[in-house]
């Protein structure tokens, strides 16, 4: 069995991607933000307070004939930007890309931090994490993914997530066609519960990649590519009105230059980003100023290949096997 979902950016940043899930019976239709830097599967609900709910699509678990409370258990989840929600379990039916797991977690929200309030485009987060990055207490809950693997016809998932335009989540099987360049694979680290791997090196604009390990986390859920200042400066030093921006917390260039490509390293293959994939948008709406879609890990302590490097290749997020699988596009 296989699954396969489009999903949309959400708006002209490319900041976040829509997919739309099924859950419950009748099916109740919400569009959730797939997330391989996270591992659990929530929602805005009937739960969540109207007024923090107003403009969500929401799931109602008491109109769902197949939804069952799981008693006892909570969340509670903080990401690393401060953002956060949390509230109670239920377990109901969740249809994605036409694949149905009947007893998956649906963790509903009680509490939402006002980033999610405010970004009234998702209801919620489906996580594609590993198991052991799941919040729920007592006893943590699987992801879709992890519920549904044993069942596909593979034990993966692919991203296809594309810059302004529609992507693809499949399930169960890899469609080459979707790549140009052979994929490599290269092992992935599910310890802390992200998609950790290694790249074996980076160049700017199309040079000779030099032999840097960097260690980082395949991850939908952020929008950036964020790394270390020496390579962020690396790229910037070619980027003539490039400069540190302290409001927008980040470096800022002049919307008309020509930004030059980033490369990177991973599983034999070299995975090309092209300048205007790097130019993310206008700082502010018609502002002539534009922000990188390249930033500084610095203080953050991980590299995050974000929605910016993973829009460049065709991603194997393989289970079965512990890897990554990626694939030029
Ligand atoms: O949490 C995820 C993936 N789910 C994001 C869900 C989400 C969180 N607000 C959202 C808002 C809308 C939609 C989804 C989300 N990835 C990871 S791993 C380490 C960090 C981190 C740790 C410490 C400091 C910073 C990051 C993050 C992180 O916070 N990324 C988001 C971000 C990263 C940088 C800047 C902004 C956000």
């Amino acid at each position: 069995q296989t699954g396969s979902a489009n999903t949309n950016p959400s708006d002209s940043a490319d900041d976040e991607y829509i997919t739309s899930v099924s859950i419950g019976t009748p099916a109740q239709v919400l569009p959730l933000d797939f997330d391989t830097g996270s591992s659990d599967l929530w929602v805005f609900s009937s739960e969540t307070p109207k007024s923090s709910a107003s403009g969500h699509v929401t799931y109602s678990p008491s109109k769902s004939s197949t939804a069952k409370k799981l008693s006892g258990s909570t969340w509670s989840i903080e990401y690393g930007d401060k953002s956060s929600s949390s509230g109670d379990v239920y377990t109901d039916v969740v249809t994605i890309g036409g694949f149905s797991v009947k007893t998956q977690a649906v963790e509903s929200a009680t509490k939402v931090s006002t980033q999610f309030v405010q970004d009234t485009v998702i209801s919620g987060l489906v996580g594609l994490g590993f198991d052991i990055g799941n919040q729920v207490s007592p006893r943590p809950q699987k992801t879709w993914f992890s519920n549904a693997a044993s069942s596909l016809a593979e034990p993966l998932f692919t991203a296809d997530l594309r810059h302004q335009e529609t992507g693809s989540y499949n399930f169960g099987f890899i469609d080459t066609s979707l790549a140009k360049g052979t994929i490599g694979y290269t092992p992935a680290d599910g310890s802390e519960g992200y998609w950790g791997f290694t790249a074996t090196g980076y160049s700017v604009g199309g040079a000779q990649l030099n032999r840097n390990s960097i260690t980082g986390i395949a991850d939908t859920g952020t929008t950036l590519l964020l790394l270390p200042d020496n390579i962020v400066d690396a790229y910037y030093n070619n980027v003539e009105s490039a400069e540190y921006d302290d409001s927008q917390e980040g470096v800022v260039f002049d919307c008309s230059e020509d930004l030059p490509s980033f490369s990177f390293g991973v599983g034999g293959q070299t995975i090309t980003i092209s300048g205007d994939l790097l130019n993310l948008t206008p700082i502010e709406e018609g502002s002539s100023t534009c922000f990188g879609g390249l930033q500084s890990s610095a203080d953050i302590g991980i590299n995050i290949f974000g929605d910016v490097a993973l829009k460049a290749a065709l991603v194997v997020f393989d289970l079965g096997n512990e890897r990554l699988g990626w694939a030029q596009k």
